[in-house]
């Protein structure tokens, strides 16, 4: 079996009759970081719930050769696919470390514990070096930045060994250096692990995405590279409408972050994929 992609074919999501993912299909490999853009309400998240059996689904999500869809959410984390959240899910109280023994382990009995504590496991030194918070050792989780707690969510599941990372708004609320030491850290892990994002932010996207799916009203609108997104007239015509260039000037002022009420308006995510900096 190779886990070296992941096939999401078809994927239906439906709440009381209500369709969040109408059909959707992607595909992400190790070696590119994959993203998944789209305003508000556009049915991204809901994806990441089905490939990790939060939310029941149809259609398939492939690893490899292994059908992810019904199955329990901890067999899919132990097929190797994490997830992180909007909101950083760390304890708080705990320092780095211990934050990152007790996802190691999780997969390893209790005296490989107690052994860990003594020294620091090899697997959780590399997430510490891939993550940049060697010298955070000692630190609790509560104190850190807001981008050091991403990156110690991250780094939790780099220990895990995960093949998969989905990750959800992982800049939102990030300072610009922090954006970009998660870009570059995005593309070192995604050398050999599957790395999608779904983001807001559409001045990272352009930065980091290898390749792009755009979701509109829980389909797919486009895919491609980010330059072939941005050049779709599907995009264009959805997120422009008829106002075009002028809408496009005048969306130029606007922040690249796409946050709150503004992110589901159609006019601003136009704006953003074309280019203009902050
Ligand atoms: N548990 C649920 N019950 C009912 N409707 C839901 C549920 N979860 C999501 N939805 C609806 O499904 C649609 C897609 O939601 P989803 O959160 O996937 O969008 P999104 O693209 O991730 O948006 P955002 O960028 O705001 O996070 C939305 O209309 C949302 O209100």
């Amino acid at each position: 079996m190779t886990g070296d992609s992941l096939v999401v074919t078809d994927l239906h999501v439906e709440f009381s009759g209500f369709v969040a993912v109408g059909g959707v299909s992607f595909d992400a490999h190790a070696g590119e970081v994959r993203f998944l853009i789209g305003p508000n309400g556009a049915g991204k998240t809901t994806c990441i719930d089905a490939i990790t059996g939060l939310t029941k689904a149809t259609g398939s999500a492939r690893l490899g050769e292994t059908e992810l869809l019904g199955r329990q959410v901890h067999k899919i984390v132990r097929l190797g696919v994490g997830r992180t959240f909007q909101t950083a899910s760390v304890f708080d109280e705990l320092t780095v470390l211990q934050n990152l023994d007790i996802a190691a382990g999780r997969h390893r009995p209790a005296f490989s514990l107690l052994r860990a504590r003594r020294g620091i496991d090899p697997s959780i030194e590399r997430a510490l070096e891939e993550t940049g918070l060697t010298g955070e050792l000692a630190t609790p989780a509560g104190i850190l930045s807001h981008g050091q707690k991403q990156w110690l969510e991250i780094a939790m599941l780099l220990v895990q060994d995960a093949k998969v990372l989905l990750l959800d708004e992982p800049v939102a609320g990030m300072s610009q250096d922090e954006r970009t030491a998660t870009g570059e850290l995005l593309q070192r892990i995604a050398a050999k692990r599957i790395v999608l994002v779904v983001e807001h932010d559409m001045d990272f996207m352009r930065r980091f995405a290898t390749r792009v799916t755009v979701l509109h009203q829980g389909k797919v609108l486009s895919q491609g590279t980010v330059a072939e997104v941005q050049a779709d007239p599907k995009v264009q015509e959805v997120y422009l409408g008829t106002a075009g260039a002028a809408t496009t000037a005048a969306m130029s002022v606007v922040p690249t972050v796409l946050d709150g009420p503004l992110a589901s308006s159609p006019g601003v995510v136009a704006a953003t994929l074309h280019g203009e900096e902050d």
